[in-house]
């Protein structure tokens, strides 16, 4: 039980009808949700408005209602607080409801388009490693401590950030790497935490559905670096065309990384295998378990990061070397005539075209490079073109399927990628919707020494088919396909 007034701390309150000094039980957005004593926050969505509901809310036992927009009739028993943002309202509500775990621990956020859920996970392992209790949020899973949970989102409500953060510090957690999306910003879902610091990969085009153009996207992000105190650290990849801009007048102490330019953190690939680079960063060389020049650039933000936050450079570069790949993210298996299988969850034009050159860079071109990809349905249709194009000029073979078609028809949805395919790359692809069907004609076509990489949904369980979730996971199809093969 928490005072309402307490709750209230920092909240840009323009209008209080009632008692603020009500015992408050919990902090409710969802009518659907409500129990005895809450407080209701009436959002507007982009389905429905929460004002709507503010009634529904009063009937099932809430006592203090948050909202923007005067209800046409006022209830004498129930406190109303009046505010300009109700999201900005909620996440300060929630901040204040579990103690503001954000300022007990240090948290670090992560964004831009790709390699969130990477940097994320290689920090908590690397955090976890050098001895410590640590938290994690990222769009695969919840990490409390020892504890893990599936996420849903990549950065949850601000009620249940708080929660989890919260139960982070009881459990005993000194930091918690998290993933901050583009809409959790807009959202203000992440607006009372206290960051001791941000970390910026890259932006590419993605999720102009939501933000309707690149320059909203870019702006969003950015103002995740403008909000971060003079006590915080920024750090960004001067490597991107956004990097510097995302830290322009942003008060944080600032960090450049680079693979190709001169920054404040350096890295080169020196050499690279199928299981591993040498990395030169800052002039120490050091082996690593993961592939690629994006993987090298995440490598270098968590080496700045880690240093930032106070372990030496001799710690963090033998724990660089012991970091595992994250679940779906370049993940391969070698079968018995020596195919190698890559899931990968590339599911952005520039991800996509970032794991075939990493291919690329490893592969002999004596092996034939078989690639299985979609585009979603119901996000972002500029995309699909784009990602079929990209595929077909990298591979050798593209089979074009479905990647959780949702209330679209999968076969509008291939039509609108196979329209990306350039005239001369025309004979290089085939069209299989059924995802499972793809993967098996893959297999089969591949021979001793091929390349099958499969991209798209990465550590995903489901093929989500109007609105329903049916299990599906690519490497438990690969797997399965090539055992049967006997490949
Ligand atoms: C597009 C989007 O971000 N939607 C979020 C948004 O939902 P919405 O605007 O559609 O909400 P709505 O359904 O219109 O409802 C408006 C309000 O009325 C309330 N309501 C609604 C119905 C009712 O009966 N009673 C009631 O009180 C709702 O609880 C809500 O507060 O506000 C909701 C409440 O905060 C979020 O749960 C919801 O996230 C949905 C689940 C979602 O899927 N979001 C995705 C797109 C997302 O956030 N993705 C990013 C990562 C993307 C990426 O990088 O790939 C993420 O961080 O996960
Ligand atoms: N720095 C990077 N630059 C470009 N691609 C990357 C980078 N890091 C990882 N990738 C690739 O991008 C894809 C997504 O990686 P990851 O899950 O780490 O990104 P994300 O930002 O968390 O994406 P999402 O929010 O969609 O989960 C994978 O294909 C991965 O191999």
């Amino acid at each position: 039980m928490k005072k309402l007034k307490d709750i209230l701390y920092k909240v840009s309150i323009d209008a209080v009808r009632g008692s603020t000094s009500i015992d408050i039980s919990d902090i409710v957005f969802d009518s659907r949700k409500i129990t005895p004593n809450c407080v209701f926050i009436a959002q507007k969505g982009t389905i429905s408005n929460g004002h709507d509901y503010i009634e529904k809310a009063i009937e099932n036992g809430a006592t203090a209602i948050v909202y923007e927009d005067d209800p046409a009739v006022f209830s004498d028993h129930v406190t109303y607080i009046k505010v300009a943002d109700a999201n900005k309202a909620l996440a300060f509500i929630a901040a204040n409801f579990y103690d503001n775990p954000s300022e007990k621990l240090s948290l670090v956020g992560v964004t831009g388009t790709n390699g969130k859920t990477t940097i994320a996970t290689l920090l908590h392992q690397l955090f976890t490693k050098a001895g410590y209790k640590v938290g994690l949020l990222s769009t695969v899973k919840i990490v409390i401590g020892n504890d893990a949970y599936t996420a849903t989102h990549t950065t949850p409500d601000s009620i249940s950030i708080n929660n989890y953060l919260n139960q982070m510090v009881q459990a005993g957690c000194s930091y918690c790497f998290m993933e901050v999306s583009s809409h959790g910003i807009a959202q203000k879902r992440t607006d009372a935490l206290v960051f001791k610091g941000g970390i910026f990969t890259n932006l590419s085009h993605d999720h102009l559905d939501y933000h309707k153009t690149f320059a909203e996207y870019r702006n969003v992000k950015k103002s995740f670096f403008d909000s971060l105190p003079k006590t915080a650290f920024a750090i960004s990849n001067a490597d991107d065309k956004n990097g510097a801009f995302m830290l322009q007048n942003c008060d944080a102490k600032k960090t450049m990384y680079s693979i190709q330019n001169v920054a404040d953190v350096n890295g080169k690939i020196i050499e690279s295998q199928f299981n591993g680079m040498l990395l030169n960063i800052n002039n120490q060389e050091v082996w690593v378990q993961l592939i690629g020049k994006f993987n090298a650039s995440n490598l270098l933000a968590i080496y700045a990061t880690a240093l930032e936050l106070g372990l030496s450079k001799e710690e963090v570069l033998v724990h660089l070397s012991t970091l595992q790949s994250v679940s779906g993210r370049f993940q391969f298996i070698v079968s018995k005539t020596k195919i190698t299988a890559i899931v990968d969850y590339a599911h952005t034009p520039d991800a996509l075209e970032n794991v075939l050159k990493t291919i690329a860079e490893i592969r002999t071109f004596n092996e034939q490079l078989f690639t299985v990809v979609g585009c979603g349905g119901n996000r972002d249709k500029e995309k699909r073109p784009v990602m079929a194009r990209i595929a077909t000029e990298n591979s050798d073979t593209v089979i074009l399927t479905s990647d959780n078609p949702r209330n679209e028809d999968p076969f509008e949805i291939l039509k609108e990628m196979e329209a990306g395919v350039e005239a001369q790359n025309t004979n290089k692809y085939l069209t299989i919707e059924d995802r499972h069907q793809a993967i098996k004609t893959a297999c089969k076509m591949a021979k001793e020494g091929d390349i099958i990489l499969i991209a798209g949904k990465g550590h995903e369980d489901y093929q989500e088919i109007k609105g329903v979730k049916h299990h599906f996971n690519d490497l438990e199809e690969v797997i399965n396909f090539l055992n049967e093969f006997n490949k």
